[in-house]
């Protein structure tokens, strides 16, 4: 759904990206995380085709971004990280505004405003003008505006910043529907926790290059099918929770954790009080013979189950081995 080819920006002074090549398939929510400066805000803006690339290509739906731009964005709606208002429209107008600029039939546009409003929990606020609004409520406006004319690809810079939990929580159920309806996202954001809720791809980028782009694993999706078997049995470890009735008898947590000896636990809280997160193979066969193992040594284990590994700590991980990889050899 969105190309971009050895991607090269430069600020006076300054290259902000540098080869950024990736590729984002539809119907993805993509969290595109880095630190303060990574060039998250100019990698949005040029697929936005609101700044000129130095060199390289970007493709949105197959169309080139550099030739077609006017194109591209009836396919595309962006929220800037500092976006603005129009303080002299309603609600209503801002929206109306919107839809026509983005090209819907002019026939369809109060359906579509209602729709939007609806969606967004604005119905009520329609006739108020931005500067009686809050800053969550403007905010849903602003993403009003970039989803009035139903994008197929919506970018969205820093969307929760400045947000309360209530509010936050409603955008990231906002999101789910979105991708639901078919939309693409990419959503650039620090708070991690965030983003992990709907999240199916991270995007890590780093001083204006790529560091990593990795699909998420999915809780319920760990290689169960038949027909997934053999892609299984390639496959990478995948997470689990492993629960033990843990037994308040004198050495149990030694032998617990001498069970568990030879395998990549990730988190072991010993109250029991969370399960044992750990890393097992992706197979089912080499799965059933590590469980069986595990069980035959006398462990009371509850249960086990897949789960989704935490976009913080996925992205720790990742943080952790480029910093490994750096590292000078001794
Ligand atoms: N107008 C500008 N002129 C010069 N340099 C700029 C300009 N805008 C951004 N930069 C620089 O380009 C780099 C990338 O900036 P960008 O805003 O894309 O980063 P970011 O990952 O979005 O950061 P943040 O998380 O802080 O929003 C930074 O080093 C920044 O200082």
């Amino acid at each position: 759904m969105i190309e971009v080819s050895q991607l090269v920006f430069e600020y006076p002074g300054h290259r902000a990206l540098d080869g950024v090549s990736v590729s984002i398939g539809a119907g993805s929510v993509t969290a595109l995380v880095g630190p303060n400066g990574a060039g998250k805000s100019t990698l949005m803006r040029c697929i936005a085709g609101l700044d000129q690339p130095l060199s390289g290509h970007i493709r949105v739906k197959d169309l080139s971004v550099e030739e077609r731009p006017r194109e591209v964005h009836r396919h595309l709606g962006y929220l800037s990280d500092f976006f603005g208002l129009y303080d002299r429209l309603s609600v209503i107008r801002c929206l109306q505004y919107s839809a026509l600029s983005m090209g819907v039939e002019p026939s369809s546009v109060p359906a579509r405003v209602q729709q939007v409003a609806a969606q967004l929990g604005l119905t009520e606020l329609l006739h108020r003008y931005p500067t009686e609004l809050s800053r969550g409520q403007r905010q849903r406006v602003a993403i009003g505006q970039a989803i009035v004319h139903q994008p197929s690809v919506l970018l969205l810079d820093e969307p929760a910043s400045g947000l309360d939990p209530d509010a936050r929580s409603s955008l990231s159920q906002l999101f789910r529907q979105l991708q639901a309806q078919g939309m693409t996202l990419v959503v650039s954001s620090h708070i991690l926790s965030e983003l992990d809720e709907y999240c199916t791809h991270i995007l890590s980028i780093r001083n204006g290059r790529i560091e990593s782009h990795e699909a998420l694993q999915s809780a319920g999706g760990v290689g169960q099918s038949l027909q997934s078997h053999q892609a299984a049995a390639n496959a990478q470890p995948q997470l689990y929770a492993l629960e033990v009735a843990m037994p308040q008898t004198e050495g149990f947590e030694a032998r617990l954790r001498q069970a568990l000896l030879n395998t990549t636990v990730q988190d072991f809280d010993i109250t029991g009080s969370r399960p044992i997160l750990l890393w097992l193979p992706a197979a089912a066969p080499a799965r059933a013979e590590w469980l069986s193992q595990l069980v035959q040594t006398g462990i009371p284990v509850a249960s086990l189950s897949p789960v989704r590994e935490r976009l913080q700590d996925r992205y720790a991980r990742t943080a952790q081995a480029r910093d490994f990889d750096n590292k000078e050899p001794a």
